[in-house]
């Protein structure tokens, strides 16, 4: 994990704790309309990557993502630009409320160099394409087999952005904050020495972890965080349901970005000394974790 910075009074972002409270509570309601709404939600053509997305993921050498989610482009971007479902479901625009903190999150990558005079910071800084995702996690069933598992919630992965600012999740009942019964539920990350350990950190702070792309261009001095998520077990569990907001920091889509000639992850899907856009290598990827584009 990079960091968990404080919102204390160095860090502060104005109105964060109920700008996260108000985002949040609206991942269930979301979550709990008819299913024709969520349907004219969807949006196939970006393979899901914005508007309603229920189970499309795989992650985990082909075990489906259970979280289901939804997301938001900040900025233009020609790919995503067909569907502007904003206007379809207005209380969303709390998104753009928490845009401030786009510039806010990138001073963390301030010195993590990429290329030779090209900081991180400088490419994070002019990429209008960060993605806001909302997350919903629905209850868990209890007793069911990979019940148990680490990765119930959400399989093993990492991030393909940069670096990742993540919210204390909250979990709800019928939409109502209570405290986790199971207290081993939430985040996990695998340490560069294979500890797997939970994350812990407060519901007014931010949680960043760094993505393949930061791995990619730093030729494996920075590595991507890998991370999963476990749903609460017991009875005392059913019916608890986990929301959080991530926001993806990555290059625009296109930005040209050269790659080193050892790349440490993904090696199969980029040619060695490899130029390609960040949307190029997006879309490399997208093939791998989604049925591929027809
Ligand atoms: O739910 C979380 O805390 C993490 C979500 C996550 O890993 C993702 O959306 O990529
Ligand atoms: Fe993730």
């Amino acid at each position: 994990m990079a960091s968990v910075v404080k919102n204390d009074s160095t860090h502060r972002v104005p109105g964060y704790s109920s700008l996260r409270k108000n985002l949040l509570h609206l991942a269930p309601r979301l979550a709990n309309l008819p299913q024709e709404v969520k349907d004219d939600l969807e949006d196939p053509s970006s393979r899901y990557n914005i508007g309603w997305s229920h189970g499309k993921e795989t992650l985990e050498s082909g075990k489906p993502g259970t979280h289901h989610i939804v997301d938001q482009i900040y900025g233009p971007k020609a790919h995503y630009q067909n569907l502007n479902w904003l206007t379809k479901f207005r209380n969303f625009y709390a998104f753009i409320k928490l845009r401030p903190e786009v510039p806010y999150m990138t001073t963390v990558s301030k010195g993590m160099k990429v290329h030779k005079d090209e900081g991180l910071e400088s490419i994070l800084t002019r990429s209008r394409c960060h993605k806001g995702r909302l997350l919903y996690y629905f209850p868990a069933q209890q007793g069911i087999p990979g019940g148990n598992s680490m990765s119930s919630w959400c399989g093993w992965h990492t991030d393909n952005g940069s670096l990742t600012g993540l919210t204390c999740g909250i979990f709800t009942r019928d939409g109502v904050e209570i405290p986790c019964p199971d207290s081993s539920a939430g985040l996990y990350i695998r340490t560069r020495n294979d500890q797997i350990v939970k994350v812990v950190f407060g519901a007014d702070d931010i949680a960043y972890q760094i993505g393949e792309t930061a791995e990619i261009l730093s030729g494996g001095i920075l590595r991507a965080t890998p991370h999963c998520v476990q749903a609460p077990k017991g009875e005392e569990s059913s019916g608890v349901e986990r929301s959080t907001f991530a926001l993806f920091m990555q290059p625009d889509w296109d930005e040209k970005l050269s790659f080193p000639e050892e790349v440490h992850i993904h090696k199969e899907l980029i040619p060695s000394n490899a130029s390609l856009t960040y949307g190029e290598y997006s879309e490399m990827v997208l093939d791998k974790y989604y049925e591929k584009k027809q």
